[in-house]
């Protein structure tokens, strides 16, 4: 069982170990430092039996089914729709677990040094990589502020990204803006790095009628066609078959961009997950798949979500390339998301990458994860392998980033925060009307009718109704 998100005693002791490999679920994974390698196993080399996808309905001869004595090669295997499969005499079933888990690739140390070996090349520029830690800070200062605003009733519901920024705002920053984002929830980052306003993001968490949902969505569900970033939906996974489908209309107009959409691991467990990698890896849609791999979904850890490596290995099971990376390493993401765009787009195919992270927050402001993971876990994470100083501390010692600037970024972003909130806790609220608007051209009759209720409604209990929403 696990020992790495194990909720019981001493973990304390582990976290040593773990500043040179990894534990989770258990068993090992090792660091590694090149982004092109793909996941493997103890199966076959693949090299010899690609699945060949242009495969024609094969003709089997009796021959070749029944006589695997014959010496030649062609009868040794079995010639099948996907390429040919070698025969063999040893009853071997695959094993359920390698011995040695699929690494974890990374760039940076958790002092923000280069590791030795890597082969980075250094082709991120001081604009991109300051942009990019600008934009993480403001994603955490932005996170907190909206976090207390939710404690003090002034928005009803909010969730964070704390300890998920690296892959937030990297995987964005490697992207071009006409790649089309769909989102779960832990992802506003990208939205944020896509030029989406303090202002913006305030409106829609207290429902004003500058909101572009006007009001009707839960706070964070947040979308803007502008900046090509699909609506946040609740049901989880959704978004994963919806994903598949958008790169393959990519694919159909021929355009330059491809499809990121992004889950946790939770996620993998829902038949949408399937659905979409099996649909995506078949019709050879350009898609990345992103999976925030952070341990726990809610209060479920990893260890009662799935027993396989991780979700790596999956990929391959549906013959998509992947990748592990290390999540709370900026450069790391960088790298491997600015790899995966470009085989997504050139080759036109599917990318799965999973990055292993942790949510350091609570699930959400419903949520109190203290409850069922330990204190030195979760202070593990926030200060060892907190992905914004890790990559502070990378743009410092370039000479990129001081002390002064990170006093005065600190300072403004507070400020335009707290005013983003102010402003749109004055704006207007959507009047009652919309709430029965945008869907159908012309109101059917049962619509009508549960308007005509609700008006009748507040008409009789004036007082329960919220005096700021205009009727
Ligand atoms: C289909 C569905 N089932 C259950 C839920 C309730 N729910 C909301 S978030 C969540 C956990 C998801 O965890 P994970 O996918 O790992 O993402 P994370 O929150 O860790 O980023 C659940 C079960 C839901 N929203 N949709
Ligand atoms: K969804």
């Amino acid at each position: 069982m696990a020992i790495w998100f194990s909720r019981s005693r001493n973990i304390g002791s582990q976290l040593q170990k773990c500043m040179k490999t990894r534990e989770f679920l258990g068993s090992q994974t090792s660091w590694t430092s090149s982004p092109f390698q793909s996941s493997s196993s103890n199966v076959t080399s693949p090299a010899l039996f690609l699945p060949n996808l242009r495969f024609n309905s094969s003709t089997i001869s009796e021959k070749q089914l029944t006589s695997d004595s014959d010496d030649d090669p062609q009868v040794q295997s079995l010639d099948f729709p996907g390429g040919r499969v070698p025969y063999t005499s040893e009853m071997k079933f695959i094993w359920e677990s390698s011995q040695n888990r699929v690494p974890c690739y990374r760039v940076l140390n958790d002092n923000g040094e280069l590791i030795r070996n890597n082969n980075f090349q250094q082709v991120m520029s001081k604009e991109i990589a300051v942009k990019m830690y600008k934009d993480m800070l403001t994603l955490q200062i932005m996170d907190n502020m909206f976090y207390e605003a939710q404690r003090q009733g002034r928005i009803s519901f909010y969730m964070t990204s704390f300890g998920e920024e690296a892959i937030n705002i990297a995987s964005a920053a490697a992207l071009t803006k006409d790649d089309i984002i769909l989102p779960q929830y832990r992802e506003h980052g990208v939205l944020l790095h896509r030029g989406f306003t303090l202002l913006e993001f305030a409106n829609q968490c207290l429902g004003n009628k500058a909101d572009y949902g006007k009001g009707r969505q839960m706070p964070i569900h947040y979308g803007s066609n502008k900046h090509n970033y699909f609506n946040v939906s609740s049901p989880i996974a959704t978004q994963l078959p919806q994903a598949a489908g958008v790169a393959y209309s990519l694919k159909m107009e021929k355009k330059d961009a491809c499809v990121v959409t992004y889950f946790g691991d939770g996620g993998t467990s829902e038949g949408d997950f399937h659905a979409g990698l099996n649909f995506a890896a078949v019709m050879e849609a350009p898609v990345i798949f992103i999976c925030r791999n952070n341990g726990w979904a809610i209060s479920t850890n990893i260890s009662e979500q799935f027993r396989s490596d991780g979700i790596v290995l999956k990929g391959q099971a549906y013959g998509i390339r992947s990748i592990r990376i290390d999540g709370n390493d900026a450069l790391a993401v960088y790298n491997a998301i600015h790899a995966a765009r470009d085989m997504a787009v050139r080759e036109q195919r599917p990318i799965l990458v999973e990055a292993m992270t942790y949510r350091v927050g609570h699930h959400s402001t419903s949520d109190d994860s203290t409850k069922y993971r330990a204190l030195d876990e979760i202070d593990y994470w926030k200060m060892s392998r907190n992905p914004v100083s890790i990559f502070k501390k990378w743009i410092e010692s370039n000479g990129w980033w001081s002390e002064t600037e990170e006093a005065e970024l600190r300072g403004n972003i507070r400020k335009e925060v707290l005013q983003a909130i102010q402003v749109a806790e004055r704006t207007e609220k959507p009047p009652l009307a919309e709430l029965f608007s945008d869907v159908y051209d012309h109101p059917p009759r049962n619509l009508q009718e549960q308007e005509k209720q609700l008006r009748e409604t507040i008409n009789r209990n004036p007082q329960n109704y919220p005096s700021d929403v205009p009727v």
